[in-house]
């Protein structure tokens, strides 16, 4: 087996629980460079669990977590500088400048700040955001704040990208650099790990769809692997089918009832 065949994530066995609720329960699953994993999964199944844990963020587990071949819980964290986050919802320390902000993060993954700087800057102007370079985070809109938070999880080129709803935000022109962008960098050998709600991104974008419910994975494959294993042609159908979910018209309709309920405006 070549080198490019070892996987660069291993998880065996992954159980996790929160006090008395069992969260995942037995996860299993190898991720190969150059793969883009599109983790998806209903509210609260587990999905930001589980890249905490490869994060090192959430201890108390239990089962094995390889990242680049070494299990993370031996206590060498050196593999956290060859991996970028987008969190879900981000601490950003508003009260600093983009460039302020981004050097700040360059340096925590060891790059010199003149390098960070200069490479934060050419990519906020890649993004249209080189005026905003040296104003205040506070004051950007959301869709600025994803593209700064993007590019502090990019800057140091990582080996691996953890993303929780990477496009949040982000203009439709946005949307198409940032797809492009991740699959450029897998073709370069990286690795996407990412978890999303929206389904015809998730289905346009992942080379690799992992579904978990019920603290276990339940679809794993391309779109057009699981296509071929369902009687639904869209991803969304998929996910609703997998999940044992077919009540979204009762529910919207008794919804908009109770809304309905004792609402007589004169
Ligand atoms: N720190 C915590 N303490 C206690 N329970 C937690 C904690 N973090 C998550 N949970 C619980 O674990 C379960 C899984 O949460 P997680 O955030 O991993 O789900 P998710 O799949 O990312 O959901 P979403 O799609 O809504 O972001 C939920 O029931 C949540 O309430």
């Amino acid at each position: 087996m070549s080198l490019a065949e070892e996987p660069v994530i291993s998880i065996a066995g992954l159980w996790m629980n929160y006090s008395d609720r069992m969260v995942l329960r037995g996860i299993d699953l190898a991720v190969y460079p150059g793969q883009i994993i599109g983790y998806i999964g209903p509210n609260g199944a587990g999905k930001s669990t589980t890249v905490k844990i490869m994060l090192g963020l959430v201890e108390g587990y239990t089962g094995t977590v390889s990242i680049f071949g070494r299990d993370i819980a031996d206590g060498d964290a050196a593999y956290k500088k060859r991996i970028g986050y987008v969190p879900e919802v981000a601490e950003m320390y508003d009260s600093l400048t983009a460039r302020e902000y981004l050097t700040f993060i360059g340096e925590l993954y060891g790059m010199k700040r003149a390098e960070a700087d200069a490479k934060a800057e050419k990519l906020m102007g890649l993004l249209n955001l080189e005026r905003a370079y040296d104003m205040r985070i506070a004051s950007f809109s959301k869709g600025m704040k994803q593209k700064v938070l993007l590019i502090s999880s990019m800057l140091h080129d990582p080996d691996i990208l953890f993303l929780d709803e990477p496009l949040s935000g982000l203009d439709a022109n946005s949307v198409m650099i940032v797809k492009e962008i991740f699959a450029s960098l897998a073709a370069r050998g990286k690795t996407i790990f990412y978890s999303s709600h929206i389904m015809d991104v998730v289905e346009k974008i992942s080379s690799r769809i992992i579904l978990i419910d019920g603290g276990d994975i339940v679809a794993d494959g391309s779109f057009a692997e699981l296509k071929e294993q369902s009687k639904e042609g869209s991803l969304e159908g998929i996910f609703n089918e997998l999940t044992g979910f077919d009540k979204y018209r009762d529910i919207a309709g008794e919804f908009v009832a109770v809304i309905g309920e004792g609402a007589r405006h004169e």
